[in-house]
């Protein structure tokens, strides 16, 4: 947020309060080369005032551990944390980042009885951003320039939306064929894994991920704080593909509002399937959670 200037004032809340007084001095020494945003540690009332909360609190996952693993820690931990956070701000915007995040954002929505609009969760933002950048590498064009997005779960069932995706305009099957890079049944394979265990192989290398979901919540405060109403793929309560009210990742409209709309992409049957059953596993799961 500091690097691309998405906020005026950001303070860091944290149970380990000599934590969050190092990690605010070390991120306002960045201030001198990104934007000028006043960098502090604080507690809970000194939220008082922000348009954004964002919740990254809890516990994470060790090498080999599966998100959903992590939800009866963070369940209990974001039962305390949710009410702090809307006694001191009730009209902020909640934007979620801790995992199971789909599930997490549900358990928020329930929690803090706020409109689903206004509990957004970083759902697939981050492997949508890993998909971009491996079609982008095979094809030999910017990340940027590649259109495609992961759907469903921030976990094990999301979804690779192949059939959509596309190359500047065109297909990608199409222009992989154009560029001489053909997307074969090995190399969707290659992405498909390099995508769905980007986090397994990351955490197992250095014990957590951080600079691709601190890109990609600083690129939804962004779109929250200039009312952008940019295509973003976030996690929300809604119906996805006949399931009910579940929180999960399509492609969704961001400003100041929060969400304002939801898209569903062209699918194949399969990737239809596969949302709809993602979506599902979520419901069954978050169903189990007392909140
Ligand atoms: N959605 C996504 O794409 C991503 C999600 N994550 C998730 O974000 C969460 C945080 O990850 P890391 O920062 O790597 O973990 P971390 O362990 O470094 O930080 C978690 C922090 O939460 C604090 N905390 C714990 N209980 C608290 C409470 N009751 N009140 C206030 N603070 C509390 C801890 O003191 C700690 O500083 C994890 O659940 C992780 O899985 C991480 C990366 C990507
Ligand atoms: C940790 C996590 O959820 C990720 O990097 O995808």
């Amino acid at each position: 947020c500091v690097m691309r200037g998405a906020a005026s004032r950001i303070v860091l809340v944290d149970l380990d309060t000599a934590r969050a007084r190092a990690e605010a001095e070390d991120i306002a020494h960045a201030v001198p080369f990104g934007h000028t945003v006043q960098v502090d540690a604080g507690d809970y009332d000194d939220l008082k005032g922000a348009g954004i909360v964002i919740l990254a609190c809890g516990v994470s996952q060790q090498p080999g551990e599966t998100r959903l693993e992590l939800l009866g820690r963070n369940a209990q931990v974001f039962r305390s944390v949710v009410g702090e956070v809307m006694r001191v701000c009730p009209d902020a915007i909640l934007l979620i980042a801790s995992n199971p995040v789909d599930i997490m954002t549900q358990i928020t929505r329930d929690l803090s009885g706020l409109p689903a609009s206004r509990v957004i969760g970083s759902g697939t933002i981050l492997d949508t951003a890993r998909f971009r950048w491996l079609l982008g590498r095979h094809l030999g064009i910017a990340p940027r320039s590649v259109h495609g997005y992961v759907l469903g779960e921030h976990g094990d069932s999301e979804v690779l939306a192949w059939s959509s995706a596309r190359a500047g305009s065109a297909s990608i099957t199409s222009f992989s064929q154009q560029v001489g890079r053909p997307l074969t049944t090995e190399t969707r394979a290659e992405i498909d894994t390099g995508v769905r265990r980007a986090a397994y192989t990351i955490i197992e290398g250095k014990g957590a991920t951080w600079y691709g979901i601190g890109a990609g919540l600083a690129r939804i405060v962004a779109a929250i704080a200039s009312d952008e109403q940019a295509v973003l793929t976030v996690s929300c309560v809604s119906d996805i593909l006949g399931v009910k009210t579940v929180a999960c990742s399509i492609p969704r409209i961001v400003g100041a509002r929060g969400v304002s709309m939801e898209l569903l992409p062209d699918l194949s049957p399969d990737e239809t399937e596969a949302l709809t059953a993602s979506a599902q596993l979520l419901k069954d799961t978050v169903t189990q959670v007392e909140v």
